[in-house]
């Protein structure tokens, strides 16, 4: 047992009883800390099992802990962990949010030699990407679908994420991404079953054996997609907005870099057009992009759909081992090994600005520099960069204030909106109720024109299908969600709330039957989520799955990157392209990461040409 970052002085109990922590207060303490890393090596190695694995403050605050699971510390491990977040130093960087675009880019950072603290409001790392346990079960919280986890090329973002802080995850290949049941139509009385198999091949020609008369233009398609992914696959993924990194990839791979560029102003609902003419295949092709960007063809940019159509079947669908909150685990244990720092609990209420001084240029429209965030408990860190992984709605509204609220943000308010939340249901069943072969996830939708409606697509996902170790012995997991709006839950008394609960959970569940027959009768656990339960716990304003554009974009172009118009301040995650989705959001802590390194001197950079690209962006932005 190592117990690390206790002031010197602090008496704590040392304990291996969760329940204990309530009553800490009243408890005899073991020990009192004599130096400020103070090491206990409990007997011998071979009590381990024994082992504590709490250490609690007198006051009640459990403290960073680490027991070594593989072996027992060594002085050099033990040297270099990190001391207690401290409120004396400056930072290099202070995350706010350890999301996965938050870990992201502490993971870049802290790999770089940066000195870095992330304050995460949740007990627990992940935001949407982290995970719950019930009566055996180990939920995740969002998705299961995970992109980027494949073994080659530069698209498997969450596998380099990890290698970053020397993590690696056994994962779970999946042998379909997608099963999709369709409406019901003349052509087909039975509804359009489509899977979208690992194997392209298999998935083109179920597609095209669903739409003969559409072969050539269904290959056209995604064969654009490929061009696309082909190209990100061949270059180094950074900031684009450091410039020179990007004449360094336009050097080193001139072909990739001018296709991107030719398709940068793209979006999929064109690219689809150009090839495809049957309607109801324009619908599936929008459904396609629903699924993940909550909007349809039309509002999605090119460059995102040839990242997720095509990395599917190149690095494939992969679970990890464990559960995806097991990934955020992964990366704060590797940051926190790197000297990094990550406090839970830690709610920041405010952003701290001043006048940018030494006659700096600023970029903010009030000449301001974040230099430092306040907490709801008072305690202030200082950082020479501020990163927020929170939305920019909570980020700007919550954290800023609407007085400061730069130009480029009130533009994005016009071009961006909330996307809905979520209906969540994540239930235990007994396991014979899913026949062998059942794909883990589905899609249910019954009336083309009702898809972007509350409700009405249904996302299935049952990961322990892949998984079993998710699930106690004879039970699985499904986890049924449906987009949702906040408005619809609002003002209601506590009985009504929980009625219109139930009401919607036993009409999702009796559709969902469509696809698991008696799947009522075979509920063991059912724990349902609204979009309140979405605000509560991963703070997220309105519990909005993200950003989504307003208009038809200007491809990848109209998304802010990560800096601001206030110097200092940069934000990371699905408030900044390309937007949602786990590998996307590692997407943006990448660039995140890159750009503030360059900015603090940490990474090579042409800072006499950062303010023309950063001006051109804007322009094009702007004007878009
Ligand atoms: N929103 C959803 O319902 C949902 C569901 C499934 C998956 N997803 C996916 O999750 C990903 C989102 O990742 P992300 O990294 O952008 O964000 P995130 O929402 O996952 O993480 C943001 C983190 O910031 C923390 N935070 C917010 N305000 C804070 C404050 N004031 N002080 C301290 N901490 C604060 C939150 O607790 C959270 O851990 C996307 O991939 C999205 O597609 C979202
Ligand atoms: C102009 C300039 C600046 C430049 C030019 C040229 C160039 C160089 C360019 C470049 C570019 C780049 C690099 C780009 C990049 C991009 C990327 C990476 C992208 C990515 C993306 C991704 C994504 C979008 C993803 C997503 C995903 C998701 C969202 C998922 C989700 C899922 C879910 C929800 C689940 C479902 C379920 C069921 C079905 C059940």
């Amino acid at each position: 047992m190592v117990c690390i970052g206790i002031p010197t002085g602090t008496s704590v109990l040392i304990t291996d009883r969760p329940h204990l922590l309530q009553h800490a207060q009243t408890l005899k303490p073991s020990k009192t800390i004599t130096s400020q890393i103070h090491v206990r090596f409990l007997d011998q190695p071979g009590n381990r099992a024994r082992l504590p694995n709490l250490c609690v403050r007198r006051d009640g605050v459990r403290v960073a802990a680490l027991q070594t699971k593989t072996a027992w510390p060594t002085q050099s491990m033990v040297e270099k962990l990190p001391l207690e977040a401290s409120t004396d130093v400056e930072y290099d960087a202070v995350i706010i949010g350890s999301g996965m675009g938050g870990l992201a880019t502490a993971a870049q950072m802290v790999a770089k030699g940066a000195k870095v603290l992330v304050l995460e409001k949740y007990l627990l790392p992940g935001g949407s990407a982290s995970h719950f346990k019930r009566e055996g079960f180990t939920f995740d919280v969002g998705s299961s679908m995970m992109f980027g986890f494949g073994d080659e090329g530069t698209t498997n973002l969450i596998t380099k994420c990890l290698e970053a802080v020397g993590k690696k995850m056994a994962t779970i290949p999946d042998p379909t991404q997608v099963n999709y049941h369709l409406p019901k139509s003349s052509r087909f009385p039975e509804g359009l079953n489509v899977r979208v198999w690992r194997e392209y091949n298999d998935f083109v020609g179920e597609l095209s054996a669903r739409f003969p008369h559409e072969k050539d233009g269904i290959q056209a398609f995604y064969d654009t997609c490929w061009k696309v992914f082909n190209s990100l696959n061949s270059i180094e993924l950074k900031s684009l907005e450091e410039p020179r990194y990007l004449m360094q990839q336009f050097f080193r791979n001139p072909i990739a870099c001018l296709t991107l560029a030719y398709y940068a102003t793209t979006n999929t609902g064109e690219a689809a057009r150009r090839y495809i003419k049957d309607p109801e295949l324009l619908r599936f092709i929008d459904l396609e992009c629903y699924i993940w960007s909550t909007v349809a063809a039309d509002l999605t940019p090119l460059i995102n759909s040839g990242m997720v159509f095509c990395d599917r079947h190149f690095g494939g669908i992969n679970y990890p081992v464990g559960g995806v909150g097991l990934i955020a685990e992964h990366l704060a244990e590797g940051i926190t090994e790197h000297g990094g720092n990550i406090v839970y609990k830690a709610n920041v209420k405010e952003i701290l600005m001043r006048e940018e001084s030494n006659g700096q240029q600023s970029t903010g429209s009030a000449g301001q520099r974040a230099y430092g965030v306040k907490l709801a408990d008072g305690r202030v860190f200082r950082g020479k960069t501020i990163i927020s992984n929170a939305t920019r709605w909570d980020t700007f509204e919550n954290m800023i204030g609407d007085d400061h609220l730069p130009q480029g943000e009130k533009l994005f308010r016009k071009r961006y909106k909330k996307a809905p939340s979520f209906f969540s249901m994540h239930i235990g069943v007994k396991a014979d109720v899913l026949p062998p072969g059942t794909d883990c996830h589905h899609i249910i939708l019954e009336n083309w024109d009702k898809m972007e409606e509350p409700r009405e697509t249904i996302f299935l996902s049952m990961p322990s299908l892949l998984d079993p170790s998710l699930a106690p012995e004879g039970h699985h997991i499904v986890h049924a969600f449906t987009p949702d709006w906040i408005d619809a839950w609002q003002g209601l008394s506590p009985e009504d709330y929980e009625r219109k609960k139930e009401e919607v959970a036993e009409s999702l569940c009796k559709r969902i039957e469509a696809v698991i027959p008696g799947l009522r009768g075979a509920i063991t656990l059912k724990e349902v989520g609204t979009p309140r339960t979405h605000r509560r716990f991963l703070s997220r304003d309105d519990g909005t799955y993200g950003p989504i554009p307003s208009r038809p974009p200007f491809g990848m172009l109209s998304m802010p990157f990560n800096t601001t118009e206030i110097s200092g301040l940069y934000c990371v995650g699905d408030s900044t392209f390309p937007g949602q989705g786990v590998n996307a959001v590692v997407f943006s802590g990448f660039g995140c990461a890159h750009r503030a390194l360059c900015d603090l001197g940490m990474e090579p950079s042409w800072p006499a040409v950062d303010q023309v690209l950063k001006s051109s962006l804007k322009s094009i932005r702007d004007g878009s």
